[in-house]
């Protein structure tokens, strides 16, 4: 990215003004507030300005700002230089396959024993009904999925498909386990790959944090509309987002309290840093304690895997109302998700994989995501509101989590105990851009 900075011709800075608020999400990213004045030096490429801001400079996306004065509604004209190379790719596919071409990420998903044994328990639940089925393992990984079905099944032919330089060890792999007769790897992008016929089953392990980050449902979304046939299979086959009010006292106390009194000293100055750096993005990989929810959760987005379409992704909305159940602190709101495989077999029993708090832990854990003020809550109170997940339009693998939320408290002192708005409050987080 610095050597199209430096390529900038002499053009006098344009004024452009922020749409909405952005966080950079690198050291060469500029962060704004909606309605911010900032000067755009080069447009190196459609989505991506170099801008500064109160003398600042660093990378905006074009698609927040808007040309003249505030308040005025005037489409920015995008003048793209003559650069293919200096385009990002919006997927970041050789960051993302790269890190699936080592064996970190697979030792993790693999050593995460309720995550591999709810595929295994579909797989062996369905033996029966798999006989002379023909599968789809989109993002086969290491073959595991596929060996499964190999294994404790007689499907007629698994094609395990991977676009990650793993697959060539996949096809070891296969052959190692004397399963070549039925497992055919194939490398490439699913989105690109052509297979010889529609299949009976497609069955994918594509959940991410808050069970859509990185966006690898997309790729299942259009591979079923492709090459699933009428009547076939989605495993999962739904997925399920839940919430729960909670408290996070020692996060809280090792991020934020922390600076209260350090040695001693007075170091609070330093907790509005402190709340932008750790308490502006999510925190991936918190196990939440049952004991540190307020209240029962609740699942707020649900997702039906034969009806899902890709355009849905770019914005899913959710509601809930937790009744307080208990009286304590409320930092943050914790996050994970459900999946459900159903059996191929009518009436036959589904197959539940739950990453939440009341389950064995998997590699996934939860996702934490902290207000800013923790605000004392008390049995009775209520907290409804909103969760909007919005797909970010440059980075198509990262999105942004707004809550929006009311406190709501039962005073006896109220007439009729009539509800008492007690505080309300909306965040964003973006995850990761
Ligand atoms: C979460 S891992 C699961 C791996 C394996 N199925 C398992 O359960 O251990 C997802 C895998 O899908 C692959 N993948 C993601 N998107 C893909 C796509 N569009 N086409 C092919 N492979 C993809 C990744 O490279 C990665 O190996």
């Amino acid at each position: 990215m610095q050597t199209e900075k430096e390529d900038e011709d002499d053009a006098s800075p344009e004024e452009c003004f922020a749409r909405s608020d952005f966080t950079g999400g690198g050291s060469d990213q500029l962060s704004f507030s909606s309605g911010d004045k900032l000067l755009v030096n080069a447009k190196p490429s459609s989505d991506w300005w170099w801008a500064e801001l109160r003398g600042v400079g660093g990378y905006v996306p074009a698609s927040y700002l808007r040309t003249g004065a505030a308040g005025e509604e005037e489409e920015v004209e995008v003048e793209v230089e003559d650069d293919e190379t200096s385009l990002e790719d919006p997927w970041q596919d050789e960051e993302y396959f790269g890190s699936y071409g080592t064996l970190r990420l697979h030792l993790e998903m693999l050593s995460d024993k309720s995550r591999t044994e709810a595929y295994r328990q579909v797989i062996r639940s369905n033996s029966a009904s798999l006989r002379n089925k023909v599968v789809m393992d989109l993002g086969c990984g290491t073959g595991i999925i596929s060996l499964f079905c190999a294994q404790l099944a007689q499907p007629s032919v698994v094609y395990a498909v991977e676009a990650s330089s793993m697959a060539d060890y996949t096809r070891q792999l296969v052959k190692q386990n004397e399963c070549e007769e039925v497992v055919t790897v194939l490398q490439g992008r699913a989105e690109e790959i052509e297979l010889p016929e529609q299949v009976d089953v497609l069955v994918s392990e594509w959940m991410g944090n808050c069970l859509l980050f990185e966006f690898m449902v997309e790729s299942v979304l259009l591979a079923r509309d492709r090459w699933l046939r009428e009547g076939g299979v989605m495993w999962p086959s739904s997925a399920a987002l839940a919430l729960v009010p909670c408290q996070a006292d020692t996060y809280y106390a090792e991020k934020m309290a922390f600076w209260e009194r350090p040695y001693g000293l007075d170091f609070t100055p330093l907790q509005p840093l402190a709340q932008q750096e750790f308490f502006t993005k999510p925190k991936f990989s918190h196990l939440i304690e049952p004991s540190d929810c307020l209240s029962a959760p609740c699942d707020v987005i649900y997702l039906d895997m034969y009806t899902l379409q890709v355009k849905d992704l770019e914005e899913i909305k959710g509601q809930f109302h937790f009744c307080v159940e208990k009286s304590g602190v409320f930092h943050g709101f914790t996050a994970w998700f459900t999946v459900h495989f159903e059996s191929l077999e009518t009436g036959g029993a589904t197959v539940e994989l739950n990453t939440g708090p009341n389950s064995e832990p998997t590699h996934w854990k939860q996702t934490l995501f902290m207000l800013d003020r923790p605000v004392s809550v008390y049995a009775g109170d209520s907290i409804s509101g909103t969760i909007v997940l919005r797909r970010n339009p440059v980075w198509r693998r990262h999105m942004t989590v707004t809550l929006h939320w009311n406190i709501n408290s039962t005073t006896e002192e109220s007439d009729n105990c009539q509800a008492n708005i007690k505080s309300v409050g909306t965040k964003s987080f973006p995850m990761w851009r």
